[in-house]
């Protein structure tokens, strides 16, 4: 049995995390760390989990209980894991850091797009980003993985083969994602304040999203070059999903069943990734607590744009399935352990 600790566990991600690690037969949770429910069981922060869990909330400073892990899961805000992910390194410990804090591979990206100075710069050259889609091999050599962004993973997988392949100019990449309301956490803000998020959609951060330059990083390893992208983040009145609509002229005249080939051939043997029949267009609902990523794409004639359509469950394959996806291939276990839940619908 591997033992798992979950810093963060009251928050939305680490509870997801909790939630999908209580089901897992070969991971033992041995501790759960919370800021403001210290010594309150968790099933009484999130009565969900009654009967499934019955872990008491530490404070976080109780690490010592690090040291009988085998995996660290780190679910903080961003900007405070480094501490946590430095120490239990130091004590030969595994680490998934669900936060932003190690997915740039400069400290001076981080420091632009957070405006804050990284905490721990040289463990970057370490971490590893957790798309096992696209970095199986390294994952499971990893000792620090930066599980990916919500947007990015659903971007990433909608585009990876077009950009491996260098099907599209990488200079005309749009990228218009819609983001259920768990994205943005448990903590309580006015953008999610339900007589202002109910019945409305509204795009924030245009053209400033933190998430811009981690698409653009991971998208330039695939192609070899700088890309550069307009992305759009859209909030929705929905509490799980995103759904990403990503548009890219391409660079030779081509047509949707050619493309659909390419995305079937190289997603072949991934067991988290569905391209739908052709007339069949992702919904959120039908990857709904899932680690599903549904893609679906097609070719637009008149403009030789591509348009690729893609959903994820923000909490799932954005965040703590992806966290567990990349637990099995560090620890060798089969990548679909604990992960094998048909979505919950409607
Ligand atoms: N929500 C999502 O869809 C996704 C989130 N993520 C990432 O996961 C991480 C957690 O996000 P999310 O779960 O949404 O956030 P939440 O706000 O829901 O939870 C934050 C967690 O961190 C704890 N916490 C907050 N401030 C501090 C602090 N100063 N010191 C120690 N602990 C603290 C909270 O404890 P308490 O509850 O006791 O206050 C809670 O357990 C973030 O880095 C986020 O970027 C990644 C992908 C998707
Ligand atoms: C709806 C909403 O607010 N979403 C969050 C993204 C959440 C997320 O998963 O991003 P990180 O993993 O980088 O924290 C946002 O736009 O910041």
């Amino acid at each position: 049995m591997v033992k798992a600790l979950v810093i963060g566990a009251t928050g939305y991600a680490g509870v997801e995390l909790v939630r999908l690690l209580s089901r897992h037969r070969r991971v033992q949770l041995v501790g759960v760390t919370s800021q403001s429910h210290v010594d309150k069981p968790l099933s009484f922060v999130y009565p969900h989990l009654s009967g499934h869990v019955s872990l008491i909330c530490k404070e976080q400073e109780m690490l010592d209980k690090i040291s009988e892990a085998d995996v660290v899961f780190v679910a903080l805000p961003h900007g405070y894991s480094a501490p946590v992910v430095r120490k239990a390194l130091d004590s030969g410990i595994k680490v998934i850091d669900l936060g932003a804090d190690f997915r740039f591979d400069e400290a001076d990206s981080y420091e632009e797009w957070y405006g804050e100075q990284h905490k721990e710069p040289e463990l970057l050259a370490i971490s590893v980003y957790g798309l096992p889609e696209v970095n199986r091999s390294k994952i499971k050599e990893a000792q620090l993985i930066a599980n990916p962004g919500c947007y990015p993973t659903s971007t990433l997988l909608g585009l990876a083969p077009l950009v491996r392949e260098r099907m599209v100019d990488l200079n005309s990449i749009v990228i218009d994602s819609k983001s259920g309301i768990s994205g943005a956490g448990r903590k309580l803000t006015l953008a999610t304040h339900f007589a202002e998020s109910n019945e409305n959609v509204s795009a924030y951060n245009v053209a400033r999203h933190r998430h811009t330059p981690e698409i653009e990083q991971e998208l330039a390893k695939l192609a070899g070059e700088k890309v550069k992208v307009t992305f759009t983040p859209h909030l929705i009145p929905m509490t799980r999903g995103i759904l990403s609509t990503i548009y890219a002229s391409l660079t030779e005249a081509t047509n949707s069943d050619k493309l659909r080939e390419i995305y079937l051939d190289y997603y072949r043997h991934e067991p988290f990734i569905r391209i739908l029949p052709e007339e069949q267009w992702p919904h959120t609902k039908w990857v709904y607590g899932s680690n599903y990523c549904d893609l679906n794409l097609r070719v637009d004639h008149r403009t030789n744009r591509v348009i690729v359509v893609s959903a994820i469950d923000n909490l799932v394959k954005g965040a703590a399935g992806q966290a567990v996806q990349n637990m099995n291939l560090m620890f060798g276990f089969p990548e679909t352990e604990g992960l094998e839940v048909v979505p919950v619908f409607p």
